[in-house]
């Protein structure tokens, strides 16, 4: 992995309950990308106490805008001289503007695996790397509240893991990995209230919040932790992680393909 080098990450969708703060590393070069100015410049002012001035970078973009996002690895990579960890975990929930959910939480995270390939992939005769996809173990329950929420997070694990093989398959010097969290302690959660983001499954919010008592909520820091463990272990390629509560941090199995 990068990590050994220290960096430098690019992490798309800053979110804004200092997640930053539980990663340990020891030379940490960040871009941070986010559509919220005040959430991105809180983070950063974050990583600036934490690790010094001149080691992070705020970028203000939106994942949809395709070419500001090709903008926003390109003005990483100016920043740091190349790119070791990417990290997709731009995501809303929004089932009433429910084509935006697909733009942000599947088809941005297409765009930015395909963008992190670029800046480091052997295959563009770059020198290897790191990439996380963040889906939900929403992707492995029956949600009747959050039907897109869930395709979009069934089609991340699809993707990240045939990207996976493919960049194994054609020695990309990536590796490609998907992080499953249960629900956490974010203002996403809170989303869940809202008519405007539930639309007409906004009917079902005492449901999911007999769900959160009932499985729990994970601190971010937890998440972080996951996500560091992806980073680092060299053996990890298409790995779905799950964290949840009851289990903490592990690994869906998938059956082997018979014919
Ligand atoms: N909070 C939870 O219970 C869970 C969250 N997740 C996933 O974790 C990821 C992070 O979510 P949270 O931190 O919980 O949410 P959050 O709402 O706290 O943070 C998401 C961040 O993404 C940014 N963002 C949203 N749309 C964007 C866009 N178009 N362009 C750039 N930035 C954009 C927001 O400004 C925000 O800073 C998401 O992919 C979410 O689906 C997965 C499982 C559980
Ligand atoms: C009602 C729709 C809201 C969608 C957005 C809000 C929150 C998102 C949460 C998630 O992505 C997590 C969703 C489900 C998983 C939660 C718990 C599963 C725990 C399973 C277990 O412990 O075995």
């Amino acid at each position: 992995s990068g990590l050994q080098r220290g960096g430098p990450w690019i992490f798309l969708g800053a979110q804004g309950q200092g997640l930053f703060q539980d990663f340990c590393v020891p030379v940490l070069q960040v871009a941070v990308v986010d559509l919220n100015k005040t959430v991105g410049e809180q983070c950063q002012a974050q990583l600036d106490a934490e690790f010094g001035e001149g080691r992070s970078v705020f970028i203000q973009c939106d994942v949809t805008h395709g070419d500001a996002l090709r903008d926003a690895f390109q003005r990483t990579v100016d920043q740091f001289g190349r790119l070791d960890i990417v990290i997709n975990n731009a995501g809303i929930n929004n089932e009433k503007n429910w084509e935006k959910t697909i733009q942000v939480n599947l088809t941005s995270v297409i765009k930015g695996t395909y963008l992190a390939l670029e800046h480091m992939s052997k295959e563009y005769g770059k020198q290897g790397g790191t990439i996380i996809n963040v889906s939900s173990m929403a992707a492995f329950l029956h949600s009747p509240h959050q039907p897109v929420y869930t395709a979009t997070k069934h089609g991340v694990i699809g993707f990240t893991r045939a990207m996976a093989d493919a960049a194994a398959q054609d020695d990309y010097g990536v590796r490609i990995n998907v992080l499953c969290p249960a629900f956490v302690d974010t203002p996403l959660l809170h989303t869940v209230e809202e008519e405007d983001n539930m639309g007409k499954f906004v009917k079902f919010k005492d449901d999911f919040k007999q769900s959160m008592n009932k499985f729990g909520v994970l601190q971010p820091s937890l998440i972080a932790e996951g996500m560091m463990r992806l980073i680092s272990d060299p053996s990890l390629n298409g790995a779905v992680m799950k964290i949840t509560c009851a289990k903490g941090i592990h690994f869906h199995t998938y059956e082997p393909m018979s014919a």
